[in-house]
C-alpha cells in the first residue's frame, strides 16, 4: 500500500517534470513555417503566423499578425531565414594549447553538418608557425572531402595558403583584414594596406578558379592594442574587399566589448558602402554582449550570422578574448523569434558534447547547460519512477 502511494507520487513527479520538460520545449514554429524541418528542440515562445511585410530594401521578413504594431515592428526586418556560419572549426579550435587530433576535427564537422548548418568553416591555411592548432589544414579537408550538405570555407591570409587550400580541394576560401593598423599587425604581420594588396591577389586568383571569397573585417569596434576603432575604419575596410570581389563581409567584433551602442553606429556606416545582403555579423561574447548586438543586427536586416558550437574560441592575437557566441544559444534565439535556421538543436548539442568532452571542460552555451540539466532532471525522475 505504501509503495503503491509512493510508486504515484514518483510517478506524478516524473510526469510534472515532463510536463515542465515539454512546456520547456514547445515549439512557436507556425505551420507555415513547418517545411523548414521541425526541430526536436525548439524555443518556448509565442505562437505566430508568418507573412511577408515590404521594406525600403525589398526584402522578405516576418511579421507577427496578432501583435502587429507592437512587438512585430521590432521583429519586421528580421529576415525570415538566418543563415549561421558555424566557425567553431577553426575560430573555435585555432586558440586551443593542446592539439586537437584531425580525427576529432573531421568527426566534429561531421556532426555539425549533421545537425543542419549550412556553411562550417573548416580550418585555416595560415603558418603553422603562428597557428600550430591548424597545421593539419590539407587533412582537415581530405577528411571531410566525401561530406556533402555544407560549405567548408577555409581561411587564406595570402597566395600560398590559396594555393594550399585550392590543392586540397578547397571550393570557397576566406580572407580576413583589421579595422585596427595594430591589430592587422600582430595577427598577419603586415598593415592594413598591405593585407588589402595580398587580398587582392587572392581575390584575383580565386575568381579565375570560379570560386567564392568571403571578407573578415576584424577589430569592428574595438581593438586589443588600439582601443576603440572608428566606424569609418571600418566601412573602408569592408568596402575594399567588396570592390576586391568579396561576396560576403562578415564583420568582426574580435574581442567581444562591442554594445548595440556601439555596433548599430558601425553597422550603419557599413551599410552606407556595402549592400546589407552581402554583410555578416561575427560576434565575440567575452562582455555577455553577443546575443544583443546579434537581435540589433538582425533588427537593422542583416541575414548571415557567425557563431561557433558551444561557444569554443579566441583569437591567439586578441588576448583575453573569450570565445564566438555558442551557436546553441543563436539557434535558440532565432527560434524564440520565428526565424529560421533549419539546425536541429538537439543535434547541435550532441556535437556541442562531443568536443567539450574531447577538451575536457563544460560548454560556454547557456542553452546547452540548461536544456542539459531539464533533460538530466526528467530522466532522473522517470529512472526513479521507473524502479518503484
Ligand atoms: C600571414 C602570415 C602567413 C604572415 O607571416 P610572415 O611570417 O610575415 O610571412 P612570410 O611571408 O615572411 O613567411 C614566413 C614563413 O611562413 C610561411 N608561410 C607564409 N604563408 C604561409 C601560409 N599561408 N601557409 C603556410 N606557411 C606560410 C613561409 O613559407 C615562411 O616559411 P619559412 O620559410 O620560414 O619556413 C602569418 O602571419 C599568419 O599565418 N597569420 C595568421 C594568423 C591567424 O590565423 N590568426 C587568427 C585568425 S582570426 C582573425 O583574424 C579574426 C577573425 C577572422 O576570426 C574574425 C574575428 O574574430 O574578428
Amino acid at each position: 500500500m505504501q509503495a503503491a502511494k509512493l510508486s504515484a507520487k514518483f510517478t506524478r513527479q516524473a510526469f510534472s517534470w515532463r510536463h515542465a520538460y515539454n512546456l520547456s520545449m514547445k515549439t512557436l514554429v507556425s505551420p507555415s513555417a513547418a517545411d523548414v524541418g521541425v526541430n526536436s528542440i525548439t524555443t518556448p515562445g509565442i505562437q505566430r503566423e508568418f507573412y511577408n511585410c515590404s521594406q525600403q530594401d525589398g526584402r522578405d521578413a516576418v511579421l507577427s499578425r496578432e501583435n502587429k504594431g507592437g512587438l512585430s515592428q521590432n521583429l519586421c526586418r528580421i529576415p525570415p531565414f538566418v543563415k549561421i556560419v558555424e566557425v567553431g572549426p577553426r575560430d573555435g579550435l585555432q586558440n586551443e594549447k593542446h592539439i586537437v587530433p584531425t580525427a576529432v576535427k573531421v568527426d566534429l564537422i561531421k556532426m555539425l553538418v549533421f545537425s543542419g548548418l549550412p556553411v562550417v568553416e573548416a580550418t585555416s591555411f595560415v603558418s603553422p608557425k603562428w597557428v600550430p592548432q591548424l597545421a593539419d589544414a590539407k587533412d582537415v579537408m581530405e577528411g571531410i572531402r566525401n561530406v556533402e550538405g555544407a560549405r567548408f570555407p577555409v581561411l587564406t591570409p595570402n597566395l600560398k595558403g590559396f594555393e594550399a587550400a585550392v590543392a586540397a580541394g578547397a571550393k570557397e576560401v576566406a580572407i580576413f583584414a583589421s579595422a585596427s593598423e595594430s591589430f592587422s599587425k600582430s595577427n598577419i604581420n603586415c598593415s592594413i594596406e598591405e593585407s588589402l594588396h595580398r587580398y587582392r591577389q587572392v581575390a584575383d586568383a580565386a575568381r579565375k578558379h570560379s570560386l567564392p571569397v568571403r571578407g573578415y573585417v576584424s577589430c569592428v569596434v574595438g581593438c586589443p592594442i588600439e582601443g576603440m576603432v572608428p566606424a569609418s575604419n571600418v566601412a573602408y575596410v569592408a568596402k575594399e574587399l567588396y570592390s576586391m570581389g568579396c561576396s560576403e563581409i562578415s564583420l568582426g567584433d574580435t574581442i567581444g566589448v562591442g554594445t548595440p551602442g556601439t555596433v548599430i553606429p558601425m553597422l550603419e556606416s557599413v551599410i552606407n558602402v556595402v549592400p546589407i545582403e552581402n554583410l555578416a555579423v561575427h560576434f565575440h561574447d567575452t562582455y555577455g554582449q553577443a546575443l544583443s548586438n546579434i537581435l540589433v543586427s538582425l533588427q537593422m536586416g542583416i541575414g548571415t550570422v557567425d557563431s561557433s558550437v558551444s561557444g569554443l574560441g579566441g583569437c591567439p592575437y586578441a588576448k583575453g578574448a573569450s570565445g564566438n557566441v555558442a551557436t546553441e544559444d543563436v539557434v535558440y534565439m532565432l527560434n524564440g523569434i520565428g526565424a529560421k535556421t533549419n539546425v536541429d538543436l538537439e543535434k547541435l548539442m550532441l556535437a556541442g558534447d562531443f568536443i567539450c568532452k574531447h577538451l575536457g571542460r563544460p560548454s560556454a552555451s547557456k542553452v546547452a547547460i540548461a536544456l542539459r540539466k531539464v533533460t538530466s532532471n526528467a530522466n532522473k525522475c522517470t529512472a526513479t519512477a521507473s524502479k518503484l
